[in-house]
């Protein structure tokens, strides 16, 4: 615990085991509020040191500092921490999330970027809209209005969705919620407190780690998952079956494995770039690595784990904002309305990504509420930081040192975004969004590892969101909790008890 004194850093107090982890450890606050005040106290610094239990951690809040560790020093800060040990479960550390961030992860993610372009987003989107006509006829089969708890709901909508683009399997959450399909992927997706100990037993002791090997992913369901995916790989060879999903993108890669021009700069002008361009991925790379029906497994299961909890977050906040916010949900709805009526009751692909004033609400629901409070980063071998002014001195970072990025801490920092509790999607208006401090605003991460899905998850949430606002108004109710009251078990900024609105159906002449 006394890492960071000896060697002069500005630290949080730490003790024994628990590190600088006590208050949420004890159950006295949420994860959010710990970090929170951690860089309230400090957030006039560039860096401190804390202990995440036992482990050294460097804890970095100037933007520009971030874009150095993130950005120009990604080959020296190439990877996550580890959550398990690295041989323990194949499924899971096969995973383009868990791979360590050499040759092969670049490959991979060389393999995986095309799946993410214009091109493919546009054929996923059918598929897409399948999921949100399901939805919307399910709530307005309930007819008037109806009480929901929207981050159950779009748990079970996000899980439909992935579950047709990735897995390729069709399901309905809403009209069977005990579905099997669901009841497992909510066991893959749910940290159990037994999955969370073994977590903080490797950042603990990697040793006891090792000698206990406990995997990642629940025997059950991945046995279930492993299954299902090469059942629909076997079906889809012996058939010749074609479904635009991520699944049928590797099988064809699989297929053909050699070179290939990554098309990234394809990319749709998604409103503002979520993340920073980097000149990764867009050259022409020879691909070596053998795509097997276990790394197959594996990128759908993790596209799964990513994107199933995040997307449901981001959409259960833009939902509540808007029923908070009646002013902002009507002028949405207009530009919505509109759009609906130049297709003529349709809304194409196109124009979903011609909303701007959607794009500003989304854009502005991932600044206050990201679904990730913390970004993280292991460095492979050491590095200095240099001082930026004369009080301070050079600070020589040793090999497999973490890094953590509070992003919920910085962008609700008022010196960043001026009165930060407040949904303001203004923000993000064409003019403002210029003057966003380039680092204070990441939620997708940043720099060659930052998030691969951002795009399709952006696409995702317009689309559900745009189908809520033109056929529903959505309401304060009773049980809509103002303001949030953060779990403390549950890692991420959510409450315990979902977060509630009313969906009354709008009538139409
Ligand atoms: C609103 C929804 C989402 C948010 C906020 C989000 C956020 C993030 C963040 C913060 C990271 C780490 C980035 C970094 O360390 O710089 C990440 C990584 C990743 N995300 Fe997402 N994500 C979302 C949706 C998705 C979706 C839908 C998918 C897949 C379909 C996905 C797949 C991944 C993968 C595979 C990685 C690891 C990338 C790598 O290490 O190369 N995410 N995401």
């Amino acid at each position: 615990v006394k890492y960071w004194e000896e060697r002069s850093v500005d630290h949080e107090r730490a003790i024994p085991i628990f590190g600088s982890m006590l208050p949420n450890a004890l159950g006295k606050c949420s994860n959010t509020e710990l970090f929170l005040d951690i860089y309230k106290r400090h957030s006039n610094k560039r860096y401190i040191g804390l202990h995440n239990y036992t482990k050294p951690s460097l804890f970095v809040m100037d933007p520009q500092l971030i874009k150095q560790i993130l950005v120009k020093e990604f080959e020296t800060f190439p990877e996550h921490l580890q959550f398990i040990p690295t041989d323990v479960d194949p499924l899971w550390n096969n995973n383009l999330f868990a791979m360590p961030g050499g040759e092969k992860w670049h490959q991979l993610r060389s393999i995986l970027s095309p799946a993410f372009t214009s091109s493919k987003l546009k054929a996923m989107f059918i598929l897409m809209k399948e999921c949100c006509n399901g939805f919307v006829t399910y709530y307005k089969s309930k007819g008037g209005e109806v009480d929901v708890d929207v981050k159950e709901t779009f748990t079970r909508f996000g899980n439909d969705l992935i579950a047709s683009t990735a897995f390729g399997i069709t399901c309905n959450s809403l009209t069977e919620p005990k579905n099997e399909f669901y009841v497992l992927a909510k066991d893959l997706v749910f940290l159990s407190a037994f999955r969370r100990l073994t977590i903080l037993i490797n950042i603990i002791s990697p040793t006891i780690a090792k000698i206990g090997r406990f995997p990642f992913f629940p025997k059950k369901t991945k046995d279930f998952f492993t299954r299902l995916v090469k059942d629909t790989l076997q079906t889809r060879r012996e058939k010749n079956i074609i479904r635009h999903d991520m699944l049928h993108l590797l099988m064809e890669f699989q297929k053909d494995n050699h070179t290939y021009q990554d098309d990234a700069h394809d990319m749709p002008e998604m409103g503002y770039a979520p993340v920073e361009d980097t000149n990764f991925g867009k050259t022409q790379r020879t691909i070596k690595l053998e795509i097997t029906d276990d790394i197959i497994t594996s990128q759908v299961m993790i596209f799964f784990f990513a994107g199933f909890e995040t997307v449901s977050t981001m959409m259960s906040y833009t939902i509540y904002e808007l029923a908070l916010n009646s002013d902002i949900q009507d002028r949405l709805r207009n530009e919505v309305d509109a759009a609906f009526k130049s297709g003529n009751g349709e809304l194409t692909y196109d124009k979903l990504m011609e909303l701007k004033y959607l794009d500003m609400v989304i854009l502005e629901s991932l600044r206050k509420w990201p679904p990730f409070i913390l970004l993280d980063r292991s460095s492979v071998r050491p590095y200095t930081i240099e001082p930026n002014e004369p009080t301070e001195s050079p600070l020589l970072l040793e090999k497999d040192i973490s890094v953590i990025f509070p992003i919920f801490s910085i962008q609700r920092d008022p010196k960043y975004f001026p009165n930060p509790d407040k949904f303001d999607p203004e923000r993000f208006s064409e003019e403002n969004r210029n003057n966003i401090i380039p680092y204070t605003y990441i939620p997708f991460g940043a720099g060659p590892r930052n998030c691969i899905g951002s795009r399709f998850a952006l696409l995702e949430g317009k689309l559900i969101v745009a189908e809520i606002v033109r056929n529903f108004e959505i309401v304060r109710i009773e049980k809509t909790q103002v303001p949030i009251i953060y779990s403390k078990t549950i890692f991420n900024p959510l409450p315990d008890d979902g977060i509630w609105v009313g969906l009354q159906q709008r009538k139409f002449e």
